[in-house]
């Protein structure tokens, strides 16, 4: 698992770690990691030696570690210039240290550079870019570098222009192809559009681990943990101690929610699904092995729900979902059933003791916060966690998972091709043949998001891709995940 913690939490870490050490010694130790990623980069493309480096340098200790950084590649035989944002207030002892090592300063942009480093503002950054760094950042674009392509630029820290804590990209923004950061990620690496901009994420140690003692803002799965907390068959399961999912999805309108959740629940590691609803012929002739009824209250015994996938807002809708809602087993709400709630209509229910899992996409989410998530998407998703007592997942190229309890989770495998009908119909099943299989609500989230990000690009990788190949391809996600 990876963590990623709020500016907030580093300063302090910062200051506990700092009045152990001389002063200076985090940057030195920051600038000498960045340079040897970037070190590797330019050797990658054609070596140090000889190489032009635009540092961009602003005001604070961002350019500090840039100009540091600036004179260990000068050293190298790089030929290293600095353009700064505010001269009168650059760190004068980075910029001393690259005049000695041979760099020297620049005061426009040049047209050539074999790489470029954004120290323009790192996590001290406040708002958007001011309209000088904004313009500067739309210049990038425009520099070549030896072999002709669009000049990489590795991001200090962060990229300048993205909300550090938040993840949003209010404005002009650096997109980085290496992002280098310090001590910890920050939310800007793993949620939002910020995410997006920072490319491959580098992490240099600066001793600050021990003394980093806050919660982090945000927890990101990585295949380990998917393929510990996935449940596996053992020598004495059998089809009912595995789990069995009940789905309560599609309706005459919308049979084919029906067949998609289906097949996500089918791709998962429940023993058995069933299937209640006016669809159950259909599912039962594209699914054998799937028991189905048309209503919840005629359907045998599951160990969770999936309700709302094409259900339908009519009352037949509202009355199975007050059937799923009653029992005290975990249920999963998704798409009409998030609707079914609006108005606050079934709120008794949702303070039940059994685990309740929301999974919407922005326009659910509106309708039932009465508001849009906005740009802070973790504070959003953490909201209506709270509000509704649900573990919420929030749908998006970074899924969020919040739960009342103040967890975080972004999903780091999402892909744009998942932004397809029926999609979320398959997540669905998954999400709730994990619940039925007995995993812990926010693993079952996080669990199927990841895995269904993974099914996604993998479908991909054969053509556009429609919800059905998504839920084909979870299960050779799975047996490559699994091993
Ligand atoms: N504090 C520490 O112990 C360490 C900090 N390090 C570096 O220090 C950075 C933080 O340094 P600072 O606190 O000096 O802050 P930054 O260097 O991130 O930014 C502050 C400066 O940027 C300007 N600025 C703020 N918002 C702006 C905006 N929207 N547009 C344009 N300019 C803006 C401000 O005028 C200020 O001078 C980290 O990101 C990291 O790179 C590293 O050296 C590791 C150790």
């Amino acid at each position: 698992m990876r963590q990623a913690f709020r500016v907030a939490d580093v300063r302090a870490a910062e200051k506990t770690l700092m009045v152990t050490l001389p002063d200076g010694t985090l940057m030195q130790r920051a600038a000498a990691g960045l340079a040897r990623r970037c070190a590797l980069l330019l050797t990658d493309s054609g070596g140090v030696y000889g190489a032009r480096v635009l540092l961009l340098v602003g005001s604070g200790d961002n350019g500090g570690d840039t100009l540091y950084a600036g004179a260990l590649l000068a050293k190298r035989g790089a030929q290293v210039r600095a353009l700064l944002l505010q001269p009168e207030r650059v760190h004068l002892a980075g910029l001393a240290a690259l005049r000695q090592a041979g760099g020297f300063t620049v005061v426009d942009l040049p047209t050539r550079a074999d790489l470029v480093l954004d120290g323009i503002v790192g996590i001290g950054a406040s708002g958007g870019l001011r309209p000088p760094a904004a313009a500067l950042v739309r210049a990038l674009g425009g520099l070549r570098a030896r072999n002709g392509e669009r000049a990489p630029v590795v991001a200090v820290d962060v990229p300048s222009g993205v909300s550090v804590d938040t993840g949003d990209v209010p404005g002009d923004a650096v997109t980085a192809d290496v992002t280098v950061t310090f001590g910890c990620r920050k939310p800007a690496h793993v949620v939002g559009p910020a995410a997006a901009r920072c490319g491959q994420v580098e992490l240099v140690d600066i001793g600050l681990g021990p003394v980093l003692v806050a919660d982090p803002a945000v927890r990101v799965a990585e295949a380990a943990d998917i393929a510990a907390w996935w449940p596996v068959p053992g020598t004495t399961s059998d089809k009912y101690t595995r789990g069995v999912v009940g789905l309560a999805t599609g309706s005459a309108r919308y049979p084919g929610a029906a067949l998609l959740s289906t097949s996500g629940a089918l791709a998962g590691p429940t023993g058995m699904v069933r299937y209640a609803g006016s669809a159950h012929r259909e599912v039962v002739r594209a699914h054998p092995s799937v028991v189905a009824a048309p209503k919840v209250a005629a359907t045998g015994r599951v160990q969770a729900w999936v309700c709302g996938s094409g259900l339908g807002t009519d009352d037949g809708a509202r009355t199975e979902l007050r059937s799923v809602l009653a029992t005290a087993l975990p249920v999963l709400l998704d798409a009409d059933a998030i609707t079914l709630l609006v108005g606050g209509e079934h709120a008794e229910h949702l303070r039940r003791d059994a685990p309740l899992v929301l999974t919407p996409h922005d326009g659910e989410f509106t309708r039932l916060a009465g508001e849009a998530p906005g740009a802070d998407r973790m504070a959003a998703a953490a909201r209506l966690a709270v509000w509704t007592n649900a573990v919420v997942l929030l749908k998006g190229d970074r899924t969020i998972v919040a739960t009342p309890g103040g967890e975080t989770w972004a999903n780091p495998t999402g892909s744009a091709v998942l932004a397809t009908a029926g999609s979320g119909d398959v997540l669905a099943g998954l999400l709730g043949s994990l619940l039925a299989a007995g995993l812990p609500p926010v693993r079952a989230a996080v669990a199927a998001a990841y895995v269904h990000g993974l099914a996604g690009r993998r479908a991909a990788l054969d053509g556009p891709v429609t919800a059905p190949d998504v839920a084909a391809a979870v299960r050779p996600v799975l047996a490559e995940l699994l091993g």
